[in-house]
């Protein structure tokens, strides 16, 4: 487990986790989700000791990471940064790493074979695509065969296969009963892979809910109609009565409550010409947008419009 409490970690003047609150409950998938920049990585690090707060905690199933007796037995982290040096190959690596932690050396083609490295473990990692330097973090994780699991952007650089692949081992770590806490600013991969999701913007917690409850809270299912007459439609859509709510756009209209073919049967009675029609389901994307829209911290022109 994880618990995270009133952590602050700023860098000279500047406060990039602000008294941050949660916990990471063991047997699911957590994810850690937040625009570039909210903090994510810092609180791992914090977490990982490989930063320390400015103040308040950050706890390994109830102590400082460096209070924890071999930590790697405990906790494991799959970091962008990968583990090992360019020059040794992932075997050696992880012999050298399960002599310093004090594991059996056969774990260490275990975790190769888990990882899917057990072709390429002799090979200098110098040499590894970005996909075998991610499993390899993999491999590294596992040796102490800990309970708690830290992914920080897992898929980043993976193909398709490789992002099968890690959605697998996050879900069946969970469903052994490990504590995984995985960050990441993608959408689609969040909602694939996790149950619940701690929210995070400028280093503040945003929400700290069961994944399903985010996106019933925070996004509906609507419709998307493209129209040069956006006037005309809506007051169309309006005479329908309360069930009906419109969000005007340049050109577009968001329209909650009736069906597509409901909005589109509207538009050709009243003869208002239609150039798109779309049903845009409720999507943790949304719910996403809508949560987070006022925190974000390097917003594009274009976004921030
Ligand atoms: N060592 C450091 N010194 C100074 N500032 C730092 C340091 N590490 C991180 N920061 C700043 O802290 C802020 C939060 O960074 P962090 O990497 O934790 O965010 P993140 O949520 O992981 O974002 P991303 O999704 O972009 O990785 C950023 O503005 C970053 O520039």
């Amino acid at each position: 487990m994880l618990a995270v409490r009133e952590l602050t970690k700023r860098y000279g003047d500047r406060t990039v986790v602000d008294g941050l609150t949660f916990t990471v409950e063991p047997g699911r998938v957590t994810g850690f989700l937040g625009p570039n920049g909210a903090g994510k990585t810092t609180t791992m690090r914090v977490l990982l000791g490989l930063a320390a707060a400015t103040s308040g905690e950050a706890l390994v199933d109830g102590r400082a990471y460096r209070d924890l007796p071999r930590p790697a037995l405990r906790v494991g982290a799959v970091l962008p940064s990968g583990p090992a040096h360019p020059g040794r190959s992932a075997r050696a690596h992880l012999r050298a790493k399960a002599a310093s932690v004090g594991v059996p050396r056969d774990r260490v083609e275990e975790v190769l074979e888990q990882a899917g490295l057990a072709g390429a473990a002799g090979r200098r990692v110098g040499g590894y695509s970005l996909g075998m330097r991610q499993r390899l973090g993999v491999a590294d994780a596992l040796l102490g065969d800990p309970g708690v699991l830290l992914f920080d952007e897992p898929v980043n650089g993976l193909d398709l296969d490789g992002v099968r692949w890690m959605r697998g081992l996050m879900r069946r770590m969970a469903g052994e009963g490990r504590t995984v806490f995985v960050s990441s600013h993608l959408m689609s991969e969040m909602e694939a892979v996790a149950d619940h999701l701690v929210v995070v913007g400028r280093g503040r917690l945003i929400t700290d809910a069961p994944l399903s409850e985010v996106i019933g809270a925070w996004s509906r299912t609507h419709v998307e109609v493209r129209t040069p007459d956006t006037g005309s439609l809506g007051e169309c859509l309006a005479a329908l009565g309360p069930r009906v709510r419109v969000e005007a756009g340049a050109g577009l209209l968001r329209v909650f409550g009736p069906s597509a073919a409901e909005v589109g049967d509207l538009a050709h009675g009243a003869g208002v010409r239609v150039h798109g029609l779309l049903t845009r389901e409720a999507s943790l994307e949304q719910a996403y947008l809508e949560l987070t829209g006022g925190a974000v911290e390097f917003a594009s022109a274009e976004g921030a419009r």
